[in-house]
């Protein structure tokens, strides 16, 4: 009817992936644009395996083949928002879908969870440490040359119940079938564990200066289609209010670097933007410092190149700038190679 037509929506949908650390993150969000707004939103579980991940879909996430199916879902207007693992996201962005709102960022640090209270240094010779990302293993290898690192995959969950077994907390949060305990430590992402309640298992959470996190970690991004953002109603203003700008600016220099050096989300590549406010303000932003690190390894840990980069940033496109100019000096002096990246 034409008065539907005029009636401003106050319902809106959050299409989400059904892992635990999915569903928790979009059900935090929309509580967050929740109280910002008063409007309300529904979460719409989107599957992301199988044959709906195939040709097409797999190009538009591009190596992020879980952001793949929610995006579809979002273009085809069977969800209004999604919300995603920032470090999950290929850099390129995908025409018809904008990143709304950056919020908030998490600990952005990796986290080592070990048996008996253990700390990476207090790690026995040739402990067993499971990790899937090349970008981990790596690092941990330069630290402790000793180590032996497992290849391991799944949840969160999953990952911890190769080290504390049948703790009831992780059968509590999916973890089913026959639970082994068979290593000494697993690294995983700060964020992921606190969002999910599972803090208690860290023992370490690994300095950014012994262990550089992955582009965007620790952050989220609220996705939509363009008009969703723009039309000026409730929602667009709530996106708006849940922004945090230092965080943005941060993910975008550390994305910058990531896309410049054309390397995936798998590559042994860490990079961290730290952005401190200045005093100068203007009625759109606030500029201030961003500090940007950025660390290219081989797989073995046994190089690694290390560099950082600071400038005042009074834009996004200075923040930008400033990832770029960080992976040029990277690939100037031989990052690309150190790092197996094929170029
Ligand atoms: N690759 C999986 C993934 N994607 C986002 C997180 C954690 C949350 C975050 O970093 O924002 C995790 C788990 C992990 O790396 O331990």
């Amino acid at each position: 009817m034409s008065e539907s037509q005029a009636t401003p929506r106050s319902q809106f949908t959050v299409g989400t992936r059904g892992s635990a650390l999915a569903v928790t993150q979009s059900t935090a969000t929309a509580q967050l644009l929740e109280q910002a707004s008063g409007l309300g939103f529904e979460l719409i579980q989107v599957k992301t395996e199988g044959d709906i991940v195939t040709g097409p879909l797999a190009q538009l996430g591009g190596t992020g083949v879980f952001a793949a199916a929610l995006r579809v879902s979002l273009l085809e207007g069977k969800c209004d928002l999604a919300v995603h693992s920032l470090k999950d996201l290929p850099t390129a962005q995908p025409e018809g879908l904008v990143i709304a709102t950056v919020p908030e960022r998490a600990d952005v640090r990796d986290a080592l969870c070990a048996r008996d209270g253990l700390t990476l240094d207090d790690l026995p010779t040739n402990a067993k440490v499971g990790t899937g990302s090349p970008r981990r293993a790596a690092q941990l290898l330069a630290a402790r040359p000793d180590l032996t690192i497992v290849d391991i995959r799944g949840n969160v969950p999953t990952r911890l119940a190769r080290v504390f077994g049948e703790d009831p907390s992780l059968v509590d949060v999916g973890v089913g079938g026959e639970l082994r305990s068979d290593l000494d430590a697993v690294v995983l992402a700060t964020a992921g564990l606190e969002r999910l309640g599972l803090e208690r298992f860290i023992t370490e959470r690994l300095d950014p200066s012994i262990v550089l996190p992955a582009p965007g970690q620790g952050a989220l991004a609220i996705e939509c289609r363009p008009e969703t953002a723009l039309n000026g109603d409730l929602l667009s203003t709530a996106l708006h209010t849940v922004e945090n700008q230092a965080a943005r600016w941060e993910v975008k220099a550390e994305r910058a670097l990531l896309g410049h050096l054309e390397a995936g989300c798998a590559a042994p590549i860490g990079a961290l933007g730290r952005f401190t406010l200045g005093s100068e303000h203007s009625s759109v932003s606030v500029a201030g410092e961003l500090v940007l690190e950025a660390v290219a390894c081989s797989p073995d840990g046994s190089r690694m190149m290390r560099r950082r980069a600071q400038k005042t940033v009074a834009s996004l496109a200075d923040a930008r700038a400033l990832g770029v100019q960080l992976a040029t000096e990277l690939l100037d002096a031989g990052a690309a190679d150190i790092a197996g990246l094929t170029r």
